[in-house]
């Protein structure tokens, strides 16, 4: 698979050890940035990964900064991106099977790289349930077109 990775300063070392796992473990990877500690702004991160998703560039998303939150945050204002902060096997799961979520997203601050690196196995091995699930994910993409300016 391909998959676009980026992070802000505060999630740089946990994004640069989950490129490394994704490489080991066969896939493309595009490296989105940043490459160091000095301090940047997320939403710029957050763009450049969610574009390369919704345009079909990447097939699934990796963002990390401090806490997930504000890196996901900006993600999803991109229209068909939903991006999901996964802290457990579950949430990584489950944000798959019934979110269909196309990114997931950690917080540097919480998850070790061992675990970072376990729950994107998760996430890209999980399938999409579909069935009911799509009934929601259809409201989801009509808020994002009824909010389109
Ligand atoms: O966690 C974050 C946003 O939700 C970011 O990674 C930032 O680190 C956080 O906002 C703190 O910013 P700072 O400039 O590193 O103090």
């Amino acid at each position: 698979m391909k998959i676009s990775l980026g992070s802000d300063h505060g999630g740089v070392d946990l994004k640069n050890a989950v490129l490394q796992v994704l490489k080991d473990m066969g896939h493309e990877a595009i490296d989105r940035g940043t490459y160091d500690h000095q301090r940047v702004d997320y939403p710029d991160y957050g763009k450049a990964v969610a574009e390369d998703v919704a345009k079909g560039e990447a097939d699934f998303g990796v963002l990390v900064c401090t806490t997930g939150i504000g890196i996901s945050i900006s993600a999803n204002k991109v229209r068909g991106i939903r991006a999901a902060v996964v802290s457990n096997e579950d949430g990584a799961e489950f944000s798959r099977r019934h979110n269909n979520a196309n990114i997931i997203c950690f917080g540097q601050k919480y998850q070790t790289a061992y675990e970072a690196a376990k729950f994107t196995r998760i996430f890209l091995e999980t399938p999409y349930d579909g069935g009911r699930h799509q009934i929601r994910l259809d409201k989801i993409s009509a808020i994002e077109l009824e909010n389109e300016r």
